[in-house]
């Protein structure tokens, strides 16, 4: 992975048009890549042959599809780091000074952070990775835009594309219940849906997914989880990152995944869908 990192940073720093200032912070329409991040993308030495290192998966889908909790498990699972940009950019938030002030204001209105800074913020989180001598990955929440497909597409091979799909008004419903705890930092869900079934499709339900006691006095709301901001959110996924989707399926990679309810009846599906349901049974055998 070391030269994969080397690459992605060569890569966002190149060149003027690349280097991160306050003004690239948001992001732009562009067409095609700046100089400074095409010319460098040539073929990774870090491209190992599949049996050689561990998965290196990407999770697609709308703001609260569950991208986090699947990835999340999976990477237990199966060993890798789940890696978020979305907590990537948090960090950062947390941290104090120009940076963060300006990233909180894209964030909270719900836009994409410059293509530059992500990739910069997954390198740095890619190097510390390969430090601890990390193999493989579950990306989540990246890449968003196609030059961020793009981007990777040049230094490193994704072996799969995972996209979780869930309707519109569930997925609201999802993102307003959302609540983090801010002391031990997990993630739940106040919200209890029960949605009449459309277009043939059944019924859903989904029981919340509550905290423990302690963690409940403690449960505070992402600024950007708002009705207004989480629809503007659904119209820039739909707007930047569908295409994502396509370039995917395009490359034969994009394993389309719909929800059907719930974590209990979701998890063993997505399992066996992966391929990974006899896999999911020895690791609990070995647990016994
Ligand atoms: N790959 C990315 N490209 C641009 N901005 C990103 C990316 N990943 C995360 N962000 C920023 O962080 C915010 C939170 O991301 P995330 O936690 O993944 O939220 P979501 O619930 O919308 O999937 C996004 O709305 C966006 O501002």
């Amino acid at each position: 992975m070391a030269a994969l990192t080397r690459l992605l940073r060569s890569a966002v720093t190149s060149g003027s048009t690349a280097r991160i200032s306050l003004s690239t912070l948001a992001s732009e329409p562009k067409t095609g890549f700046p100089a400074g991040l095409a010319a460098r993308l040539a073929p990774s030495p870090a491209r190992k042959g599949r049996e050689d290192r561990n998965v290196q998966w990407v999770f697609l889908g709308c703001p609260g599809v569950g991208k986090g909790t699947y990835a999340s498990r999976l990477s237990q699972l199966l060993g890798v780091p789940h890696i978020a940009t979305g907590d990537l950019v948090r960090e950062e938030l947390a941290s104090s000074g120009p940076l963060s002030l300006k990233l909180a204001e894209i964030v909270n209105q719900g836009k994409l952070v410059s293509d530059e800074i992500i990739v910069e913020l997954l390198t740095k989180r890619l190097s510390k990775g390969e430090e601890k001598g990390e193999s493989g990955f579950i990306l989540d929440g990246f890449p968003r835009t196609v030059r961020q497909a793009e981007i990777i597409d040049g230094v490193m091979d994704i072996d799969l594309v995972v996209n979780l799909k869930l309707r519109e008004d569930v997925l609201l419903e999802k993102c307003l219940g959302r609540r983090i705890c801010n002391q031990c930092g997990k993630n739940f869900n106040l919200a209890s849906i029960d949605a009449k079934g459309q277009n043939g499709q059944p019924d859903m339900y989904m029981p919340p997914l509550l905290p423990p006691s302690q963690c409940m006095p403690k449960l505070i709301t992402r600024a950007d989880d708002t009705e207004e901001v989480v629809k503007a959110r659904f119209r820039i996924y739909n707007d930047k990152s569908l295409p994502v989707e396509e370039f995917y399926r395009r490359q034969g990679k994009l394993l389309e995944f719909d929800l059907p309810g719930g974590i209990p009846e979701s998890w063993p599906k997505l399992l066996q869908v992966l391929s990974l349901d006899e896999h999911h049974e020895d690791k609990q055998l070995a647990a016994a």
